[in-house]
């Protein structure tokens, strides 16, 4: 099996500041369910962070999707950054669009073309049981409505992985159920590699995953 991340003695530093992750070695495997859980402050975050990029390598090296980290230039960060689908605890939808065009522009970003992208965007809102709130603005939605808008704009152009930061903190059991269900679905029926970051591995999983942990600024297999 493929490494989708690849970790040697990772550390990672916000300027002027002790390292957070101090040394971290480990891979993820295509098609794997991996939780990363830790204490508050423990560098959770930051570590997804560095998957998608935001946070260089302050040591050691980071490989995703066969991109070295430590090295990559900004173009083929961008290039990356579009076969990745990233779901946040607060959402982050684009406020002033819709919910059809919040899912349809990043698919027209990623190269497809507008009506493939607009056809893409209404199975995946159908897919998440939204298709009757596509006009509506964010705004106008409950949080967990707007996490499965989330989730279609993740999951809509087909990544190879999804990194996920805390997806469900902020919503209640039922759209929680959904949210899993739906990186489950992907992660068995299409194979994708999905890596969750969380304080709390859910109850309701019905697959196999792994489970690491972060602990004074390395990083330990639990299972
Ligand atoms: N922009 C920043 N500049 C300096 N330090 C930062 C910055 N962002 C986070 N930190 C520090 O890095 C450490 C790890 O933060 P991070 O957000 O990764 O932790 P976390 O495990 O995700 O925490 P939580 O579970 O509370 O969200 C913390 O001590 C935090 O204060």
């Amino acid at each position: 099996m493929q490494n989708v991340i690849e970790a040697n003695g990772l550390k990672l530093a916000y300027p002027q500041h002790e390292p957070v992750i101090k040394n971290a070695t480990f891979t993820v495997k295509s098609s794997e369910f991996v939780f990363i859980t830790g204490a508050s402050g423990s560098g959770k975050s930051t570590l997804l962070k560095s998957f998608y990029g935001v946070i260089p390598p302050f040591g050691g090296s980071l490989i995703v999707g066969g991109v070295d980290m430590g090295r990559v230039r900004s173009s083929k960060l961008y290039k990356l950054r579009r076969h990745l689908g990233v779901v946040f605890q607060d959402y982050k939808l684009i406020k002033e669009w819709n919910v059809e065009k919040n899912v349809t522009l990043p698919l027209m970003i990623a190269g497809f073309s507008k009506d493939v992208s607009r056809t893409q965007a209404k199975k995946l809102l159908a897919h998440v049981k939204l298709s009757h709130k596509s006009d509506r603005y964010p705004m106008e939605l409950s949080g967990g409505e707007q996490q499965r808008v989330a989730m279609a704009r993740a999951l809509a152009h087909n990544p190879f992985l999804i990194l996920a930061d805390e997806p469900t903190g902020n919503l209640d059991e039922y759209s929680s159920q959904v949210v899993w269900e739906l990186l489950e679905r992907a992660n068995q029926d299409l194979k994708t590699t999905v890596v969750v970051v969380t304080h709390r591995i859910p109850e309701v999983l019905n697959i196999p995953y792994r489970h690491l942990m972060i602990e004074n600024g390395a990083i330990y297999e639990i299972h």
